[in-house]
């Protein structure tokens, strides 16, 4: 069964195309990377998923709901952690999670056991009631991370989730992203870490030219790494910055 469907998607800034008839599905369980150079679009395709942006022309289903149609229909049912994105500096992070409990009306004693397990498991109970401006910007990445999964979303939608976090944290991050899929969540994540996709992946496509060049299993690979794939993909053939004379 596919948790998202997206048929035909197209997007330009001004005139300049970014998604171009981009066609994909992905199934429910799975962790879908979402590869590219930058500027290849990864973002923009996940802001036109959550239905932050409208696209041109083509159509997504995410859990059955038309982004463009019911963003909030959408943006009820799944979790995002965006790029570039900070929890508020006003707010401690109890008080930010207590704020996305209201507003995803969740009981308040479920909030306060899913923040204490989280805070648990990627170290930061310490922090909770520090203000967000006094976090350092990996405490303000586990805080970002924990409120994108705190309803305990069907789907999630996670750009870089290992940005500015420890390699111990980092091994965290991973076990948990492997654990909600063993569960039936279903996670899209955009990354440069080439190495990371490879790991947690069950489906990846890298996007060249506003459309997947190339759609695949890492697991099955076996002659050449996802970096390979990626590679020959982008084939970024780049010229010397100081040519021999
Ligand atoms: N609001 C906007 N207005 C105009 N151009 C935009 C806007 N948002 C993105 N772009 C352009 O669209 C292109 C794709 O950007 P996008 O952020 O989707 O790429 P990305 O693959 O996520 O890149 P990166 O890996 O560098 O984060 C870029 O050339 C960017 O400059």
């Amino acid at each position: 069964m596919a948790a998202i469907t997206v048929d035909g998607l197209s997007k330009s800034y001004d005139t300049t195309p970014v998604l171009s008839n981009l066609t994909f599905e992905v199934d429910v369980g799975t962790v879908f990377g979402l590869l590219g150079k930058n500027g290849a679009g990864k973002t923009t395709t996940i802001n036109v998923l959550t239905g932050i942006v409208p696209p041109d022309t083509g159509s997504a289903a995410i859990l059955g709901l038309d982004p463009s149609d019911d963003p909030e229909g959408v943006r009820e049912r799944i979790g995002v952690l965006p790029e570039k994105e900070s929890p508020p500096s006003f707010l401690t992070p109890r008080e930010y999670f207590s704020f996305v409990g209201g507003v995803r009306e969740l009981d308040t004693e479920y909030v306060a056991t899913r923040v204490d397990e989280w805070a648990e498991r990627l170290d930061f109970a310490e922090k909770l009631d520090t203000l967000c401006k006094d976090l350092s910007r990996g405490q303000q990445q586990k805080v970002m991370l924990t409120q994108a999964f705190l309803h305990d979303p069907e789907l999630v939608f996670i750009d870089e989730p290992l940005a500015n976090l420890d390699p111990v944290i980092q091994e965290r991050v991973k076990e948990l992203i492997r654990e909600f899929q063993s569960r039936g969540t279903t996670i899209v994540l955009s990354t440069h870490h080439v190495e990371v996709a490879q790991e947690l992946c069950t489906h990846v496509g890298i996007l060249v030219d506003g459309a997947f060049a190339v759609e695949c299993d890492p697991r099955e690979l076996s002659d050449e790494t996802l970096r390979d794939v990626f590679l020959r993909a982008v084939e970024d053939h780049s010229t010397p910055l100081y040519p021999e004379p």
